[in-house]
C-alpha cells in the first residue's frame, strides 16, 4: 500500500477498542448456526453434528462371543457338538448341559450358553474339553452396549474419526450436521506478489497461504481467494460481490486508516453494522468485525503475525458458531516471562513448553511469522498480568 503524500485519513469514526475476551465472545455470540444438512460418514469428519448421533440397531446385535474358545453349557466336562466362526450365520443348535460349541470372538453363541471357556482355559481331548470353573462369562449380550434409538452423541459434538467409527458400528451411513460456511479470502495491497522472489517494494503474500489451511481445520469451505488493487472502488467492489455467496468474507490489509485502507469506506457504502472496530490488543489492534444481512466481514491487519493473531481472535470465533461448535476453553498456565507487561492492552505471544515450563519464544514482530511458526500455542497475556501470573493459551487446530 502507498500512501499519498500530504493526505492522510482520517474518515473512520474514533471508536474505543474492544477488550479483547470482550471482542473474541461478541464474535462468537452474534452469527446464529448454519442450517443442518446430511452427509456421508467420509465427509463428517471436523463437522458439528446438528442433531443427536443415534444408534439404528442394538450394539451388539446378538449374542457373541468376547473370545476364542468353547461356548459351554452347564458343568464340565462337555462334548464339542458344533464349530461356529465370526460371520456364520448359520443358527446354532442349541446347546443341552454339558456340551460346547467351538466359538470365534465375535461369533454368535447359542441363546442358552452359559459362558464361554477361553482356549488358554481349556484342555481338549477328541470331542471332549474340561475347564476349571470360571467367573467370567466372556458373552458379549446383544444391545448390553446401545440400544436401537438411544443417544450416543448430543447435538453440537465435534465428528472425530472416533465419533464416524460409532456411527458405523450403530449401522449410520450418514451424519446430520451444520452446513459449512463458504468463507472467501479478499486480499488486498498493491505491492504483494503471491509467487516466486518479490523484487524490490513488492512483499510475498503470506496471509492466504497461511490462512486457507487454517480456515479449512476450522470447519470452513474455502470458496477462492481474490486479489484487489488498493483503489476503494475495487475494493467496495470485491467485498459487494463476495457478500452475494459468502457467508463470510475475510478481508487482509487495508484495515488501518492510511489512504489505501479502504476497508472502513467500502462499509459504509455497504451499509454494513460494525460490531468490532479495533480490539485493545498487541498485535493485531486493526481488526474488524463486521455484517451485512446474514453475511459476515473480518477485517485482519496486513502485519502476517497480526493477522494470525485477529485470526484467532475473531475468525475462529465466527466460525465455530457458524458450523455450530462452542468456543475452546482456553487453558491456564504460568508465565515467567521474559515479558514486558502491558497496562492497557493484552498481548498475545507465542509460546513453547520445555521441561514443563512455558516459555516465550522471543522475536516475535507484527509483520513476521517465525516466531509464531515455532510456537506450541499463543498466550493470552491480560492488562495487569506481571511475571509469573497466569496465562490462557490460545492453540492452532
Ligand atoms: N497511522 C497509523 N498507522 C498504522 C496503524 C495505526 O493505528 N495508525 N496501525 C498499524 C498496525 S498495528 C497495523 S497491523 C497495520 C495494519 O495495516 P493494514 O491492515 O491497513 O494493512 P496494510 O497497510 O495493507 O499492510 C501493513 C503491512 O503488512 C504488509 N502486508 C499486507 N498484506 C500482506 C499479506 N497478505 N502478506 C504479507 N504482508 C502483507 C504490508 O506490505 C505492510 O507492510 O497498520 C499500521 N499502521
Ligand atoms: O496489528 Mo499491528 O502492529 O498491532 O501489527
Amino acid at each position: 500500500m502507498t500512501i499519498a503524500p500530504g493526505r492522510p485519513r482520517h474518515d473512520h469514526p474514533a471508536r474505543p477498542a474492544a477488550e479483547w475476551a470482550a471482542a473474541r465472545m461478541l464474535a462468537h455470540t452474534l452469527p446464529a448456526a448454519l442450517p443442518e444438512e446430511s452427509v456421508p460418514l467420509a465427509a463428517a469428519t471436523g463437522r458439528t453434528l446438528a442433531a443427536p448421533l443415534r444408534a439404528a440397531v442394538a450394539l451388539p446385535g446378538f449374542d457373541n462371543s468376547a473370545m476364542d474358545g468353547y461356548a459351554v453349557r452347564g458343568d464340565g466336562p462337555w462334548r464339542v457338538v458344533d464349530r461356529i466362526l465370526a460371520g456364520r450365520t448359520h443358527t446354532v443348535a442349541s446347546l443341552v448341559a454339558h456340551t460346547a460349541v467351538e466359538v470365534a470372538t465375535g461369533a454368535p453363541v447359542p441363546d442358552d450358553a452359559d459362558r464361554v471357556v477361553p482356549y488358554e482355559a481349556a484342555d481338549r481331548t477328541g470331542d471332549v474339553v474340561r475347564a476349571t470353573p470360571g467367573d467370567r462369562r466372556h458373552i458379549r449380550r446383544a444391545g448390553e452396549y446401545a440400544q436401537p434409538g438411544q443417544e450416543l452423541a448430543p447435538a453440537g459434538s465435534r465428528v472425530t474419526p472416533t465419533t464416524v467409527g460409532l456411527a458405523a458400528s450403530v449401522g449410520l451411513d450418514m451424519l446430520t450436521v451444520h452446513a459449512r460456511p463458504r468463507v472467501r479470502l479478499v486480499i488486498s495491497g498493491d505491492e504483494l506478489v503471491h509467487t516466486g522472489l518479490p523484487r524490490w517494494g513488492r512483499v510475498r503474500d503470506a496471509i492466504g497461504p497461511m490462512l486457507g489451511p487454517l480456515l479449512s481445520a476450522w470447519g470452513a469451505a474455502l470458496l477462492d481467494s481474490r486479489m484487489v488493487g488498493d483503489h476503494p472502488d475495487w475494493f467496495a467492489g470485491a467485498i459487494a460481490d463476495s457478500t452475494a455467496d459468502a457467508d463470510v468474507t475475510i478481508v487482509c490489509g487495508a484495515s488501518s486508516v492510511g489512504p489505501a485502507d479502504g476497508l472502513h469506506s467500502s462499509l459504509r457504502r455497504l451499509r454494513a453494522v460494525v460490531h468490532v472496530d479495533g480490539v485493545a490488543c498487541r498485535p493485531g489492534h486493526p481488526q474488524i468485525l463486521a455484517q451485512v444481512g446474514p453475511r459476515w466481514i473480518v477485517g485482519l491487519p496486513g502485519n502476517p503475525y497480526a493477522a494470525l493473531v485477529a485470526a484467532l481472535t475473531l475468525v475462529d470465533p465466527v466460525l465455530a458458531a457458524l458450523t455450530g461448535r462452542s468456543l475452546a476453553e482456553l487453558d491456564a498456565a504460568v508465565l515467567a516471562g521474559p515479558l514486558r507487561p502491558d497496562d492497557r492492552n493484552t498481548r498475545i505471544v507465542p509460546v513453547r513448553r520445555r521441561d514443563g515450563q512455558l516459555r516465550l519464544v522471543e522475536g516475535a514482530h507484527p509483520g513476521y511469522l517465525g516466531a509464531a511458526a515455532t510456537a506450541d500455542a499463543f498466550a493470552v497475556v491480560l492488562p495487569g498480568w506481571q511475571p509469573g501470573d497466569n496465562v490462557s493459551l490460545l492453540t492452532l487446530p
